[in-house]
């Protein structure tokens, strides 16, 4: 027996210059003019050199057998310590179908909920919204090699935060929306050098920000909002994070010059917090933070004092004497822009408790003047209509509940007091943009007018404040309802749903490339959650066309179109990007899956793994190719053909060279030829064979191919 192994070992062992001389080849340094190639070696030495190589081969085999079993049964041993992890959870009937006997993983498959997976590893818990509670074993979790990404978000963990610098790999751990408490050791950071994100917010810690934070060497994202932090904030190098949220905590001292570009609302809410974006640092601001040991001498204090009150008197005298004289001249109009004394105070910080998810439904604003009221707090409409008989006094009254924060800001929902409901989107990262450019391109979203595009009904503009408002669609996003949904046991949408979605979607799409011509990415930001429903789950499109208002790093960190390939190798996007986000949306439609968890993935290395891969690896390796569609999806009898043309069409947009996708047109086309039925029962045999399935992305060059 001379296996592959042996003669490895054999050629590996024999003296350099021999094994390649055994090969034929001369040696690698060999040197005519220096050495003269060695001799030969004799035959009989040859074949003493194998025999002993083959026994020490068949010796290293029972070991070679343990390494086997190993590599193979590291998918059960995951199991195992998932098992073993859930066994510290509390309230874990959420994940009953953790079960020993299916391992947690097929390839990229995944089996058990909220874990999530990678050729056959577990690279991931998603264990959100499923009233978790008692003790996160963190010693267990170590012990899953591939584990990169942790969140617990939306649950009811108590007690101090977990030891995670145990599980050192981690990429990202998300552990908002629980009610851990106390302080964090110092050290809990340590060491995790590969870190990028961390989310506390909404919990009870206390103490200060552990420097260990601020040394993490790749740390992009930092939410500690809403919590009882104290001390001052530590300095981060300059440049690395890209979010960060401080607000509502205890505070103090000088926000560090490496923070100072978030806004103000990043740390509103610590009162003695001062510098970079709010109130600047006075002496009496340090003095107060420095605990005010060295008292000001009481002179001082006395001075002070009578000064403040004659410059208060003065003031009262002025406005008094101003407001007689108004009154003898003329009676003032009451206009829609003045709000009530001490309204825009009161709104603003409901305004910002409700970004901090504080409360659901507050009684709000939807900004707050602070400064001109009679200038600022007027909404420009972008269309005439005749319920345009509102402005932002009435939405600063309104009561108003948080829909989400994404990744430029906070979107709420405002009940008008004439039942018109409106949506509000606060803009947090907008670029320079002067009041002109930002009109200009508001003027030409306002313009759009598409069954498949939400309408920009107004915008508000100030240098440190952008709105958008636009009418509320009623049924949530497309990605609630993909997603949400199932792990609330309710039902997903059918087939018959899901095709029509794709076609209004496609056609919203062609129709922003039409109209917004000028725009390279016209829409930019496609995705499942940018995508809502209404009653009859007709689509309809929402924050399209903000590529050239918003702040390019933070876009870069966070746009869809940023995620494509072409940006990924090339750094650029073109006319094909959102042609790719279409073909990804088509994709998650058709399967289920959540693109973003593979892009989450392979974002923070060479792993190009994606939602399209995975579909193609699912579609050529020979097995069930009917397993690509998500599960869920009902009323699939008799249309895997056409659920195979559609899906054939997303892989085809997800071309990882944006010249060989097809433009919108074609796909709109294509698209609109799929049929809910199965015209013929044979096509979908033949149109699965596996020839055919290879040619979907990356062999197959023309669209028009596609045997529709
Ligand atoms: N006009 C609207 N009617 C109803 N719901 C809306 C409307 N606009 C936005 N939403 C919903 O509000 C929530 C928050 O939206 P937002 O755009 O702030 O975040 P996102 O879509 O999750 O992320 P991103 O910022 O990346 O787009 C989302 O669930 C979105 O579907």
């Amino acid at each position: 027996m001379f296996d592959a192994t042996s003669h490895f070992i054999l050629l590996h062992s024999l003296p350099s210059n021999k094994s390649f001389s055994f090969l034929g080849l001369p040696p690698p340094c060999a040197h005519p003019h220096v050495r003269a190639p060695p001799p030969l070696p004799s035959p009989s030495y040859l074949i003493t050199m194998a025999r002993k190589r083959i026994i020490l081969s068949i010796r290293s085999l029972p070991l070679l057998i343990v390494f086997l079993h190993f590599v193979a049964s590291s998918n059960a041993s995951d199991a195992e310590n998932l098992i073993k992890f859930k066994g510290s959870l509390q309230n874990a009937a959420a994940l009953s179908n953790w079960d020993i006997s299916k391992p947690p993983c097929m390839g990229s498959h995944e089996n058990w909920q909220g874990v999530l997976c990678d050729k056959g590893k577990v690279w991931g818990l998603k264990l959100e919204n499923m009233g978790l509670g008692g003790v996160i074993d963190v010693d267990t979790l170590a012990k899953l090699p591939d584990l990169r990404t942790i969140s617990v978000m939306n649950n009811n963990f108590e007690g101090s935060l977990p030891s995670i610098s145990r599980i050192g790999v981690l990429k990202t751990v998300y552990l908002s929306n629980n009610k851990f408490s106390g302080e964090i050791p110092i050290g809990t950071f340590d060491g995790m050098t590969n870190l990028k994100k961390i989310y506390l917010a909404n919990n009870n810690l206390s103490g200060s920000i552990p420097a260990s934070m601020a040394a993490l060497p790749k740390l992009m994202e930092l939410m500690l909002e809403n919590n009882e932090f104290s001390g001052a904030i530590p300095d981060f190098p300059p440049n690395r994070l890209k979010l960060f949220n401080a607000s509502n905590n205890k505070l103090d001292g000088e926000i560090p010059n490496s923070l100072t570009n978030f806004s103000a609302s990043s740390f509103d809410g610590n009162e003695n917090l001062c510098g970079g974006p709010i109130k600047p640092c006075t002496p009496n601001t340090n003095t107060q933070n420095s605990s005010s040991k060295d008292k000001l001498p009481v002179l001082t204090i006395i001075l002070v004092t009578v000064l403040v009150v004659v410059a208060i008197a003065a003031l009262v005298i002025v406005v008094i004497i101003l407001r007689r004289r108004k009154k003898t001249t003329h009676q003032p109009a009451a206009t829609m822009a003045t709000a009530p004394p001490g309204q825009p105070k009161t709104a603003s910080r409901d305004l910002d408790r409700m970004e901090q998810g504080q409360s659901g439904v507050v009684s709000s604003s939807a900004v707050a003047a602070e400064k001109k009221p009679e200038q600022n707090v007027k909404l420009t409409f972008l269309k005439e209509a005749n319920n345009n008989n509102f402005d932002m006094p009435d939405l600063l009254k309104a009561s108003a509940e948080v829909l989400g924060s994404g990744v430029f800001g906070s979107t709420y929902k405002a009940a008008l007091n004439d039942g018109r409901v409106m949506v509000v989107k606060r803009f947090k990262h907008m670029n320079n943009v002067n009041r002109e450019e930002f009109s200009e391109h508001m003027r030409r979203l306002g313009r759009l007018n598409h069954e498949n595009v939400v309408s920009i009904v107004a915008y508000y503009y100030r240098k440190e404040e952008k709105l958008f408002v636009a009418d509320f669609v009623e049924n949530g996003s497309l990605a609630v309802h993909l997603h949400g949904n199932r792990s609330r046991g309710l039902p997903s949408p059918n087939w018959p749903t899901r095709l029509n979605i794709i076609k209004g979607v496609a056609k919203g799409l062609q129709y922003l490339y039409n109209e917004l011509p000028s725009l390279t990415a016209p829409h930019g930001h496609l995705k499942s959650s940018n995508v809502l429903l209404d009653i009859s789950f007709k689509p309809l499109l929402i924050d399209y066309g903000l590529v050239p208002v918003v702040n390019q790093e933070h876009a870069q960190d966070h746009m869809i179109s940023y995620k494509s390939p072409e940006y990924k190798h090339n750094r650029r996007i073109t006319k094909k990007t959102d042609v790719w986000s279409l073909g990804m949306l088509i994709l998650e439609i058709l399967t289920g899956r959540f693109p973003s968890n593979f892009l989450q993935q392979g974002s923070g290395g060479d792993d190009d793994t994606d939602l399209a891969t995975w579909a193609e690896s699912v579609l050529c390796d020979g097995g069930d190719k009917t397993e690509v569609f998500d599960g869920d999806m009902e009323g699939t009898s008799h249309c895997y053909g056409e659920m195979m043309k559609l899906l054939k069409i997303g892989l085809v947009c997800c071309h990882v060279d944006a010249d060989k996708r097809p433009d919108i047109k074609e796909v709109v086309d294509k698209v609109e030829e799929v049929k809910e039925k199965d015209i013929d029962d044979d096509f979908y045999s033949s149109y699965t064979s596996e020839t055919d399935m290879r040619s979907s992305r990356g062999l197959s060059d023309d669209f028009k191919s596609i045997n529709i």
